[in-house]
C-alpha cells in the first residue's frame, strides 16, 4: 500500500512528487510486489492536485523540473506492471484525480461531500492531452468533454454515476473493499493482464514519450504567461478567503 502523506492536503509538490515516484520504482523492481493500493493518510483529502505554489512566481527552470516530474509519475502509474487500485478516501481535485484515474480500479468512500474531477478549467488553466486522454479512457469523449469544459468537480454518487469511479464503499470499509478488489486482479496470471494493460493503454503513453520536451515547453509557456500567473494568484487568494 502507498498513502500519500503530505499534510494538510497533499497537494502535489516536486517533493512529495519525487518521493512518490521513487516508491513507484522500487515496489515496480520488486519481483514479489504485484499490487499497490494508492490512498491517502491525510483525513478527507485524496489529494489536492498539484501543488500551486510550485506554479506561482518561480523560474522557467523550475517549472521545467516540476512538470518534467509531474509527467514522471502519470507514466510511472498508467504504465505500472503492477496492479494498481486508489482507494480514495477523500477529496480528489486535479492532479488528485489524475492520480486516481491513471489507476486500474478506483474505489470511493461514500461520502457525498468528497468531490473528484479535472477541475483545472476553473482555475483558468487548462489540462494538457494526456490528463484529457486519460480522462477520455474512462468515462468516454461525451462525458468528458463536458466536465472538462465546466472544469467540474463531480460529488462522490455523481462520479459513481459517470463511471469516474467504479465503486464507492461506506468509508469504514474502503480498505477492505480495496484489498478485496486487488485479491480479485491479482488471483489472473500476471503475464495476461499486464500484456493486455500495455495494448490498452500504449498508445496513450507513447503519445506523451514522443512529445515530452515539446509538452514540458508548452506547459512552460503557459504557466509563465502574466495572465496565468494572475488567474492562480486569484484562486490562491480565493482558497484563504473561503477558510477564513
Ligand atoms: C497547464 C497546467 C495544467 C495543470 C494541471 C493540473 C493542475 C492542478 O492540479 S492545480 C490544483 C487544483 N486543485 C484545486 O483546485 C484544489 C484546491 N483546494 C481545495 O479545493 C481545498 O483546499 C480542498 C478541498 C482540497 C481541501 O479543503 P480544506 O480541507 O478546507 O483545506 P483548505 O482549503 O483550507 O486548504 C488548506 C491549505 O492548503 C492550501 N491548498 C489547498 N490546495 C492547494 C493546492 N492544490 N496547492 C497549494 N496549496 C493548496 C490552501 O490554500 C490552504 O493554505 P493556507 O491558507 O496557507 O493554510
Amino acid at each position: 500500500m502507498m498513502k500519500l502523506k503530505s499534510p494538510p492536503v497533499n497537494s502535489l509538490s516536486l517533493e512529495l512528487l519525487t518521493e512518490f515516484a521513487i516508491s513507484l520504482e522500487k515496489l515496480e523492481n520488486n519481483r514479489a510486489c504485484r499490487g499497490v493500493i494508492i490512498t491517502s493518510s491525510v483525513p478527507k483529502i485524496f489529494s489536492s492536485g498539484l501543488d500551486i505554489t510550485e506554479m506561482c512566481g518561480k523560474s522557467m527552470e523550475h517549472y521545467t523540473e516540476f512538470w518534467r516530474a509531474v509527467q514522471e509519475i502519470w507514466l510511472r502509474v498508467y504504465s505500472s506492471s503492477m496492479v494498481t487500485v486508489a482507494a480514495v478516501n477523500g477529496s480528489s481535485p486535479a492532479g488528485g484525480c489524475l492520480i486516481a484515474l491513471s489507476c486500474d480500479y478506483r474505489i470511493m468512500a461514500e461520502n457525498p461531500k468528497f468531490s473528484i474531477g479535472l477541475n483545472e478549467a476553473q482555475l483558468g488553466i487548462v489540462a494538457p492531452f494526456w490528463f484529457k486522454d486519460t480522462f477520455v479512457n474512462v468515462v468516454g469523449h461525451r462525458i468528458a468533454e463536458r466536465s472538462l469544459q465546466l472544469g467540474s468537480l463531480h460529488s462522490a454518487p455523481e462520479a459513481h454515476k459517470l463511471g469516474l469511479v467504479d465503486e464507492l464503499v461506506p468509508e469504514e470499509k474502503l480498505m477492505e473493499k480495496a484489498a478485496a478488489v486487488m485479491a480479485q486482479w491479482l488471483a489472473l496470471p500476471d503475464h495476461a493482464r499486464q500484456l493486455t494493460k500495455t495494448m490498452m493503454r500504449k498508445p496513450v503513453v507513447d503519445r506523451l514519450v514522443a512529445h515530452r520536451e515539446e509538452d514540458i515547453k508548452n506547459f512552460v509557456t503557459f504557466i509563465s504567461k502574466e495572465s496565468i500567473q494572475k488567474s492562480l494568484r486569484m484562486y490562491m487568494e480565493m482558497l484563504k478567503k473561503r477558510k477564513s
